[in-house]
């Protein structure tokens, strides 16, 4: 918990009341400021991680999630200004610059003209060479002071363009999740940006570092206040220095630099979100708030997310292997041709996508293109599964995802090597198109005996989903015909990425040689003794990590590096 060092007095002048922070929550959701969206509810995690690092229920007495989208739009007006007066300043100091140089040339040649003159010359005609000279040297000494000045105004405008840049980098709606116990009001709570964040300032997981939480100003009771707070993650997004109390000219330009590289990344996704917005073919599909719609899902499916009950969940499931594999119909035709159809107007777009991963070359990341809003909801109506089948771990407190699209067909990738997912639970969901082939084989669980023993193979069918643990071992079979398109929901919980069981998972020495159908090419030292690396992947040979050292299986023989090639010498 982040702590601002608040005074014992104030501690006991300005107790925790539960109520008091519900009446904060709803005053919010009833007069929201004008940059905060989708005001969730107040909710107690369902685990928390304690001080030995396991995943407990937490006790009556809190914490508490507030999950609500704030946004770093309205960027202030003096800096909009000054951003304005930019060009007009550069233009000017530009001008001075070329005067600069025209008097210097002009100094030069009244220089030149005084030398050429013969000894013997009459005192009028030196008089008004010299006078030539001592004017442009006046001159030029204005002009140097004029050029100083613009220069200088140019700069400052140039660093407020920067600030207005940065401000544009973070002028959208970031869902940020507030996690508040009973030290609050004293002690703020714990703020973290739940979805994609590119920002110098935050930590790996999103979360709000210490300058952030010293530096929100504080109520009339000298306590923090709900409103107070917000309007601090407002101010972070538009000048996050500022917000620190730093100025930018003691920054260090270590931390400027990677600031700046940050803000270019994110300002490149926003850019695609900005530009795909004007081109959406199914708009419903990018609606703020964002409406998953009943006919869009299986009707059972969608009992189940309104039941609410284990039963109704368990009536879907389709058990593929005990408590490790399971599957359910999902969406309808209807849901999945619009979908496709909005994927398809994507790639038709050409704007630029980065990839999901480094083994998914025509893939999609969702989030990149605006349809963040609309995962995080499809998570959270997944989220009682998650509960359901790993409530104890990987399928808790589900907070953070990676969403894409996979593409199989002749030509492109036509399957995917053995691999586990940096996901704690994947949902996997076919979208079609038609196609043959593209069995998804699963192993064993990262770190057990038999992480690479085959254990069943799934047979992708349109509409349906399959779910399983990130750490499962899993690859699909090459493409035989036709073409597939995948939605992959790797979800993320920071809740389980705490404790011991994620942190410390226990590996096991292999128990035998592996399955041939489990091996992979990019993460096997052995992938050679049991199949001909692909083409083109050969450099990978020797590379691999699986299985670690000293958890061999009997007999192990890892493949040899490839021999470096040797230069001709010619
Ligand atoms: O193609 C598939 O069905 C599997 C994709 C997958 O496992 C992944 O992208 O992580
Ligand atoms: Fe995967």
């Amino acid at each position: 918990m982040a702590s601002a060092g608040a005074s014992p007095t104030a501690r006991l002048e300005v107790p925790f009341r539960f109520t008091d922070l519900v009446d904060e929550v709803e005053s919010v959701r009833r007069d929201p400021p004008t940059y905060v969206s989708r005001v969730g509810a107040l909710k107690v995690p369902s685990k928390i991680c304690n001080s030995e690092l396991i995943l407990v229920t937490p006790p009556e007495a809190g914490p508490w999630v507030f999950t609500l989208a704030v946004s770093g739009g309205e960027s202030d007006k003096e800096v909009q200004q000054l951003a304005e007066q930019h060009a007009t300043l550069s233009a000017e100091a530009q001008k001075i610059a070329a005067s600069k140089v025209q008097v210097v040339a002009k100094l030069k040649a009244a220089k030149e003209r005084l030398e050429e003159i013969p000894s013997p010359s009459s005192e009028a005609v030196l008089q008004a060479a010299c006078s030539a000279v001592q004017a442009a040297e006046d001159r030029l000494a204005e002009v140097q002071e004029e050029d100083r000045i613009a220069r200088a105004a140019a700069e400052r405008a140039r660093a407020a363009q920067e600030k207005v840049a940065c401000a544009d980098a973070y002028n959208h709606s970031f869902v940020v999740a507030l996690q508040f116990d009973s030290s609050w009001p004293v002690k703020p709570p714990t703020v973290r940006f739940q979805g994609v964040m590119h920002h110098a300032l935050v930590d790996e997981s999103g979360g709000m570092l210490m300058p952030f939480f010293k530096s929100i100003p504080k109520d009339d009771r000298k306590v923090h206040s709900l409103r107070l707070i917000l309007e601090a993650i407002h101010h972070f997004l538009i000048d996050p220095l500022h917000n620190w109390g730093i100025s930018r000219e003691s920054a260090p330009s270590r931390l400027l630099s990677s600031m700046l590289a940050e803000e270019k990344m994110n300002l490149a996704r926003l850019t695609t979100i900005r530009k795909y917005a004007l081109q959406v073919k199914h708009k419903e599909l990018f609606e703020s708030p964002p409406r998953w719609r009943e006919e869009w899902f299986d009707p059972a499916f969608w009992k189940a997310c309104t039941e609410k009950t284990p039963e109704a969940w368990r009536a879907i499931l389709v058990e593929q292997l005990p408590n490790e594999v399971f599957s359910f119909k999902i969406f309808t035709d209807e849901f999945l041709n619009m979908f496709v159809e909005e994927i398809f107007n994507f790639y038709s777009s050409g704007l630029p996508a980065r990839r999901p991963n480094s083994m998914n070359n025509y893939g999609i990341i969702l989030n990149e293109i605006g349809l963040e809003p609309m995962i995080d909801e499809l998570q959270q109506l997944l989220q009682p599964l998650g509960e359901l089948l790993w409530g104890s771990g990987p399928g808790t407190c589900w907070d953070g995802h990676h969403c894409f699209i996979v593409r199989y067909r002749e030509g492109e990738d036509l399957g995917l090597d053995m691999h586990t997912d940096d996901s704690d639970v994947t949902f996997n969901i076919c979208l079609g198109l038609d196609f043959e082939g593209a069995g998804l084989q699963f192993c064993g669980i990262m770190g057990a005996a038999n992480h690479r023993r085959h254990t069943n193979t799934f047979k992708h069918q349109k509409g349906h989903c399959v779910c399983h643990l990130g750490r499962k071992r899993h690859g699909a079979d090459d493409i035989s015909r036709g073409e597939r398109l995948n939605i992959i929901l790797w979800n993320h919980s920071s809740t389980y990425r705490k404790s011991e069981e994620y942190e410390d998972p226990p590996y096991e020495r292999e128990e035998g040689a592996p399955d041939e159908v489990c091996v992979s090419f990019t993460h096997d030292r052995d992938y050679g003794v049991f199949k001909e690396y692909p083409v083109g992947k050969e450099h990978l040979k020797g590379r691999g990590w699986c299985p670690p050292k000293k958890f061999e299986y009997a007999d192990f023989k890892p493949d040899a590096k490839p021999a470096a090639k040797v230069s001709s010498g010619c």
